[in-house]
């Protein structure tokens, strides 16, 4: 029987015709390469997909507010290992300790997300977070001797001084009884650490003296999270036209110059001091790395990798990045946990107190060590608030999971600490701070992998010491002079993603002179 449309000519149906056939090809093609992924990702609970669109449509008109939340949900709905489709692409949710430690150290799963990852290299480049495996492997090798626990204590004096100069420009607020936002303060301490740090260059933003980056970073990592969870603006030229990229652009553009002078700066400094021992640190030429980043100058080039200046600037935009704000905003969380815990509070100065007594004297390695529970204090504040709350691996190949699941080849898993870490069959009263979940004996009585701040495995945070021993250093010397209170209650603190933990009441407190110390 023919079926007859008024209106439309013999050419108009016949091109319909074979529209239709196209379609339906290359919906079976489509399927067809899928088979093996479908069928592996059918094993896993989650919600039901749509054809192309997958689960997308749940993410429609909500905020990067909403996605923490909305991962949540989906993890307590479907529990772990569970599947959503975002769009054609398949993620597994994975948030128990044993399949989370298959994935960080399986060779299988040590790569990035391509079209995850790609939409972070569009900022920040391929430097060591976002890099391909190949590239990825040569500059860990390259980096990883600069952050050794020998080399990186290096760097306390900076931390130190850094700390100093917040204690002195938050001075003025003390007594006043009014809250102040404590972020600013703390973010441009650790920028100018780890800019001191990598490049011996003094960037000194406590002072005033460089663009206010935070203002900066606020603007541009929302758009990175809306893009992340939008699969029609992975594509280049469709996200190219909106006015999210145009500002994107113009800010990691900026932030990249920022990075290329201080390279420029360093370089300069090492061909006019080639040679001689006049740098600020001990140390010979760059043969021998005095800063953090001293080794991208002498990279060996090999038949693999050419490092260019471009992966240069990538790799300084990466470092600095995740060197600043991870840290500032744990210290501020800390402080915060602090302020509305008076007795941990109380408790941490003690500890200070037992080390320096009255003393103003600079922090060593081995007052570090002795500050065991201020350690605590600080693993619990990364438990509750994970400063990077969701990562990603994509896997290669097929890899076993537990209860006889298969991650499939081409599948991306995503970790999700902010998850594990209020698992409330890991953590007894989850919701609750409470710095005793790091005594030593409930440590080991743990899943090594129930605790994943920094990640794991081989692709785990290089600038992990770094960063514990700059916040130790930072916190102690403002907890010996300050005592810090709130009016923020712990349940009044409304966390979201922009691609770091961000808090939106911010981190307001009062701050208090300690007088003679011991009071
Ligand atoms: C509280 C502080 C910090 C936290 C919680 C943190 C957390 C993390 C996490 C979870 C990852 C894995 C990300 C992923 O797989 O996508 C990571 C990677 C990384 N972090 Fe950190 N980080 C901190 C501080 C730092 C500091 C101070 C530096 C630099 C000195 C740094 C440099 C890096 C780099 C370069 C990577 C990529 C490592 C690789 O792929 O080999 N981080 N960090």
């Amino acid at each position: 029987m023919e079926i007859l449309i008024p209106g439309l000519s013999d050419v108009t149906g016949a091109l319909l015709t074979i529209l239709c056939i196209c379609l339906t090809l290359t919906w079976g093609i489509h399927k067809w390469n899928r088979r093996h992924k479908e069928r592996l990702a059918s094993k896993f609970p989650g919600p039901t997909a749509l054809p192309f669109v997958g689960n997308v449509l749940s993410l429609l008109n909500k905020t990067h507010y909403d996605l923490l939340w909305i991962v949540t949900g989906y993890c307590e709905e479907y529990g772990s290992p569970s599947k959503f489709w975002l769009g054609s692409k398949l993620l597994v949710f994975i948030t128990k300790p044993e399949d989370i430690q298959i994935i960080l150290n399986s060779s299988k799963t040590l790569a990035k997300d391509a079209v995850f990852y790609k939409v972070g290299q569009a900022g920040i480049g391929t430097g060591l977070i976002t890099a391909p495996l190949e590239k990825w492997k040569k500059t860990r090798k390259m980096l990883t001797p600069s952050f050794a626990p020998r080399e990186i204590t290096r760097f306390m004096p900076v931390m130190s001084k850094r700390a100093t100069i917040i204690v002195q420009k938050m001075q003025h607020h003390c007594g006043s009884g009014v809250e102040v936002e404590f972020y600013p303060y703390f973010f441009t301490a650790s920028l100018d650490t780890i800019c001191e740090a990598s490049f011996g260059v003094k960037v000194d933003s406590q002072l005033g003296r460089s663009r206010d980056w935070a203002e900066v970073l606020f603007r541009v990592l929302p758009l990175f999270v809306e893009r992340f969870f939008t699969p029609l603006l992975y594509m280049d030229y469709i996200y190219e036209k909106t006015s999210s990229a145009k500002v994107m652009k113009k800010d990691c553009d900026d932030f990249r110059d920022f990075s290329k002078n201080m390279i420029n700066e360093r370089r300069k400094h090492i061909s006019k001091n080639y040679g001689n021992n006049n740098d600020d640190m001990n140390g010979a030429g760059v043969d021998c790395p005095k800063y953090l980043l001293d080794a991208i100058h002498n990279f060996q080039e090999d038949s693999i990798y050419t490092y260019s200046e471009t992966d240069k600037i990538d790799e300084t935009v990466t470092f600095i990045l995740a060197g600043s704000e991870t840290a500032a905003q744990t210290n501020c969380f800390v402080l915060l946990m602090l302020a509305i815990h008076p007795e941990y509070q109380e408790k941490v100065f003690e500890e200070q107190y037992n080390i320096f007594g009255n003393a103003d004297k600079p922090v060593t390695l081995d007052d570090l060590d002795k500050m065991k529970y201020l350690e605590q204090v600080i693993k619990e504040t990364l438990r509750l608030f994970p400063a990077v709350p969701i990562f990603a691996r994509y896997a290669e190949e097929d890899t076993k999971l537990t209860q006889n699941y298969v991650l499939p080849a081409g599948a991306t898993a995503i970790i999700y600490p902010f998850f594990t870490h209020y698992d409330t069959e890991l953590w007894p009263e989850p919701k609750k701070f409470n710095p005793d979940n790091f005594t030593a004996e409930k440590m080991a009585n743990r899943h090594k992998y129930a605790y994943i701040p920094f990640s794991g495995g081989a692709r785990n945070c290089i600038g992990k010491k770094f960063s514990m021993l700059a916040m130790k250093t930072t916190l102690s010397i403002f907890i010996r002079q300050f005592r810090v209170s709130t009016t923020t209650k712990l349940e009044d603190i409304k966390v979201y993603m922009d691609v770091v933990l961000r808090c939106k009441c911010g981190w307001n407190m009062t701050l208090e002179q300690r007088i003679n110390q011991k009071s």
